[in-house]
């Protein structure tokens, strides 16, 4: 029998497979037979689950299996053979691609967590924490950071509340991924019929995590090869069922992150600067040398470090240059407030 995870691919609902009314508005009652789930892409294929199990499918002819995302829900053709249409994904994980084009890269559709998974030594980095924080919230997925490798460091504690301070819409855990009660705190993340997905750099332990939440050791070496180091790393991107009747996908470690069309997450993340923008003298201060600049103001209180205000800087100015070239490009239909405000109940009622 073909498995994902540990789970026989038999007997999924639609809305096991993470189907809910945002798709259902886009179809007829004739294409619900014809729904799927995509789990992985290859350069000429792409892999979906449907209620009767895995399917290979092709492309539609006038489209390339890049604009697919691991997650996406498609209608098939009547014959299952190809893939009619994309239905438009509830949030949209998208990067700049790496190169100087406009295009932009799909990392994942239909996250409803996105967990930033970051360890508790040198790889943590509140520039790139920041930065996962503005694709999350841009994108419309709940933030969640995950800060592996708690058993190697004397205070997992600071970087939880490190990485907490960042912005208030922020979820920290620490833990040590390797230890399968301490993986299992994501539960509640990757349950009936909701979507997670690992982003972070090589190394810090998305494919333990993974392999912790799902049991697909098998499926999991399989995707992935040898580094040259000798060590295994995963090169594609794939969504495996969770024990705990969710969905999950692991990604390769990212080098970089280039931000494009973030101003919505960027000022999210650091609304902080933005509350007290809003009290500066001038309403265009650009907070260098303006009189009475409440943001500067801040800084020399101490209230605010100079270091989050050169971030949020860079950022604004990456996310300008990068968006000025990219203002025609097709913005997804996301409710962000909305998002926002299930992002702090979220916070507020898992606080344990
Ligand atoms: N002690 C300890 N080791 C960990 C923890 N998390 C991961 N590791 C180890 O770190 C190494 C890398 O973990 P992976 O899960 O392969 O990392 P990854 O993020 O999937 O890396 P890529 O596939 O390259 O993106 C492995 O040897 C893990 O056993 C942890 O919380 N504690
Ligand atoms: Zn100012």
């Amino acid at each position: 029998m073909t498995r994902i995870g540990n789970t026989p691919l038999t007997n999924f609902t639609l809305t096991d497979l993470g189907w809910s009314p945002h798709f259902a508005a886009q179809c007829d009652d004739d294409d619900l037979c014809h729904a799927a789930r995509v789990t992985s892409i290859a350069r000429d294929r792409v892999f979906v689950l449907t209620t009767d199990g895995p399917l290979t499918v092709l492309a539609p002819s006038d489209a390339q299996t890049s604009h697919f995302a691991v997650g996406d829900w498609v209608i098939l053709t009547t014959d299952h053979v190809s893939i009619e249409r994309r239905l438009t994904p509830h949030t949209n994980l998208e990067r700049r691609a790496a190169g100087t084009g406009v295009e932009t890269q799909l990392i994942a559709a239909n996250v409803d967590t996105l967990a930033i998974v970051s360890s508790c030594n040198a790889d943590f980095n509140e520039a790139r924490l920041e930065r996962y924080l503005a694709l999350a919230l841009t994108s419309g997925c709940l933030p969640l950071v995950v800060l592996t490798k708690s058993d190697l460091c004397d205070d997992p504690r600071d970087y939880v509340r490190r990485a907490e301070r960042l912005s208030p819409l922020v979820t920290a855990l620490a833990l040590n991924a390797t230890a399968a009660d301490e993986a299992e705190l994501l539960a509640p993340w990757c349950k009936d019929g909701q979507t997670i997905a690992l982003l972070g750099s090589s190394g810090v332990g998305k494919s333990t995590l993974s392999n912790a939440l799902t049991a697909s050791q098998i499926e999991t070496q399989a995707i992935r090869e040898d580094d040259a180091k000798g060590r295994h790393t995963t090169t594609v991107r794939e969504l495996f069922r969770t024990r705990f009747g969710g969905w999950l996908i692991d990604t390769p470690g990212m080098r970089a992150l280039r931000l494009a069309d973030a101003s919505e997450g960027i000022e999210a993340v650091f609304g902080d600067i933005e509350d007290l923008a809003r009290n500066c003298r001038f309403s265009n201060c650009a907070h260098e040398t303006e009189p009475d600049c409440a943001v500067l103001n801040a800084v020399e209180r101490g209230e605010l470090t100079p270091d989050r205000l050169d971030r949020w800087r860079k950022l604004l100015r990456e996310d300008a240059h990068n968006s000025a070239t990219l203002h025609e490009a097709h913005r997804n239909d996301r409710n962000f407030g909305k998002m926002v405000r299930s992002a702090m109940k979220d916070k507020h009622g898992r606080r344990r």
